[in-house]
């Protein structure tokens, strides 16, 4: 009928919230919960013997699986509008639009279309991965087999939703730090100014005690798998050590990155 066809055309009207932020100090806490799942899921992970035919072509196979788990997280919401959780395989969510009667108050979220996604993935699959060099294997098989592929991606995927979600928080905190210098930030929004714009939202000192939580997680969870009788190599604790440094560094920059694309859209 007309009508059903004229339903199909129409594309939904939907209302986006308007969300305010979170205090920078308040962000900062969010983003210290997140260590602890981040590095025992990491931990995890890197106790799996990994092939490294099941990462050819730029981890194809992986981001494949997680298409369909996307689509099944799409549908329960998990990407909706402020839930800081943007998808790897599905397509960009659209922007908000500045307009005269919608000003975003200074304070208020404001969708812009980056996600780090991209660069999260191949740093994951291309200098991740190569260090999970793990020779024994958590998975007993009567076929002798020592790994399980299921398992393994299951476990990325985990580990690569956590890292995004990680990063994009970086959207509100970039939101935060704009509220409170919105002088200083429109002028360089509006050169389009980015290497200035990034030396705004650094903080160093932040940095160094986000990494030094990290390492601190790192050797309480390597010592939660040997004091518990998994069989690890005498290399383990201070490879895990390794792996999460180069996680958090990654983080960091993935972070301000966002940070920095939120700004340079926050007037569009
Ligand atoms: C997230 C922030 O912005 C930057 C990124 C950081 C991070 O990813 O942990 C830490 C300090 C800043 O250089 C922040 O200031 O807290």
């Amino acid at each position: 009928t007309t009508e059903s066809s004229d339903v199909q055309q129409r594309p939904p009207v939907v209302q986006r919230p308007a969300l305010t932020v979170p205090t920078l100090i308040q962000i900062r806490d969010i983003l210290a919960q997140l260590e602890a799942p981040i590095i025992s899921t990491l931990t995890e992970r890197f106790n799996l013997a990994t092939p490294s035919s099941l990462y050819a072509n730029n981890g194809s196979e992986l981001l494949a699986y997680l298409v369909p788990r996307e689509l099944i997280a799409a549908a329960s919401g998990r990407y909706d509008y402020g839930k800081l959780e943007y998808p790897y395989t599905l397509p960009p969510v659209s922007p908000d639009v500045t307009t005269r009667t919608n000003s975003f108050a200074p304070g208020r979220f404001h969708q812009d279309t980056f996600t780090g996604n991209k660069e999260l993935f191949d740093f994951y699959v291309n200098h991740l991965v190569p260090l999970f060099s793990s020779q024994s294997s958590v998975f007993f098989h009567l076929d002798n087999s020592t790994t399980n592929h299921d398992a393994t991606f299951n476990l990325d995927a985990t580990l690569l939703e956590l890292i995004s979600h990680r990063s994009h928080i970086g959207k509100v905190v970039a939101e935060s730090k704009f509220a409170s210098n919105v002088t200083g930030f429109t002028s360089l929004i509006k050169s389009k100014d980015a290497t200035t714009i990034r030396a705004l939202l650094t903080n160093t000192t932040q940095e160094t005690g986000v990494m030094a939580q990290a390492a601190t997680a790192a050797t309480a969870f390597s010592n939660a798998w040997t004091t518990s009788g998994a069989a690890e190599t005498i290399s383990f604790v201070g490879s895990l050590q390794n792996v999460t440094s180069k996680l958090f560094r990654e983080l960091i920059d993935v972070t301000t990155d966002i940070e920095v694309q939120y700004i340079l859209a926050r007037l569009n």
